[in-house]
C-alpha cells in the first residue's frame, strides 16, 4: 500500500488507458473515497453515473449527436472522433453536482465545489488502487440535451467525466508549481 503522502504528492492524470477497469471491491473502495467529499450541510449534492462496456458506445452516440446539433457543418471525421472518445477508457464515471436546497440555503457554488471534490477523490483513489484516470469535460457536458439523455435533471450539472482504466503509457509528468509561486503569507 502506497504511503498517503507519496500518493498525494504523485497524483497525476493519465490519459492512455486500457483494460482492465477497476471493478468489484476495488471500484467500491474508489467510490467510497469519492463519497467522503467535504459537503456543507451534508446535502450529498452529487450524482455519479458509471458507463462501461457497450454503454460507452451509446454514450459516444450521445456526444456525437450533441456535436452535430451544436455544429451542423461538422465533418464525418470529427463526428467519428467525437463518437470514439467514449471508448478511450474501459470505465467512464460522470460526476454531476445535483443541487439540493434541503432548507439549508447552501449556495450552489459550494455544492459544485463539493462535487468537484468527489471527482478529485475518484481520481486519486483510482491511482491508489493502481489504475489511471483523467478528468475531462468539453462542450458536450454543458449541453442540456446530453443531460436529458443521461437522465440528469435541470438542477444537475456535470462537473466532469472521469476516464478510468489501466495505464498503457506513462509519459513524463508535467511541471508542478512551486509553493512560493502560489502561496504567500498574509500578515494583516
Ligand atoms: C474541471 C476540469 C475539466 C477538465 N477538462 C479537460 C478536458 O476536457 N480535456 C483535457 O485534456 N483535460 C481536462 N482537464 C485537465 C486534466 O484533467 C488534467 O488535470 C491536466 O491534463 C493536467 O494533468 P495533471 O492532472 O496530471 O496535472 C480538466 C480538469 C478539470 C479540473
Amino acid at each position: 500500500m502506497m504511503d498517503a503522502m507519496e500518493l498525494l504528492l504523485s497524483r497525476r492524470s493519465l490519459g492512455k488507458l486500457g483494460e482492465p477497469a477497476p471493478e468489484g471491491a476495488a471500484l467500491d473502495r474508489i467510490l467510497r473515497v469519492a463519497l467522503r467529499a467535504p459537503d456543507h450541510g451534508a446535502l450529498r449534492p452529487w450524482r455519479v453515473l458509471l458507463i462501461r462496456g457497450e454503454a460507452r458506445a451509446r454514450f459516444g452516440e450521445v456526444m456525437a449527436d450533441s456535436l452535430k446539433r451544436r455544429k451542423p457543418s461538422v465533418s464525418d471525421e470529427d463526428l467519428a472522433r467525437e463518437r470514439d472518445k467514449a471508448l478511450r477508457a474501459p470505465l467512464l464515471v460522470i460526476v454531476a453536482a445535483s443541487y439540493k436546497t434541503g432548507g439549508k440555503n447552501i449556495p450552489e457554488v459550494e455544492q459544485l465545489l463539493s462535487a468537484g471534490c468527489v471527482a478529485y477523490g475518484l481520481e486519486i483513489a483510482a491511482q491508489a488502487e493502481g489504475f489511471g484516470a483523467i478528468w475531462k469535460t468539453g462542450d458536450a457536458v454543458y449541453d442540456r440535451a446530453v443531460h436529458e439523455r443521461l437522465g440528469l435533471g435541470e438542477s444537475e450539472h456535470i462537473v466532469g467525466v472521469l476516464y478510468v482504466g489501466t495505464p498503457t503509457m506513462v509519459p513524463p509528468d508535467g511541471a508542478r508549481p512551486s509553493v512560493e509561486s502560489i502561496v504567500s503569507e498574509w500578515r494583516g
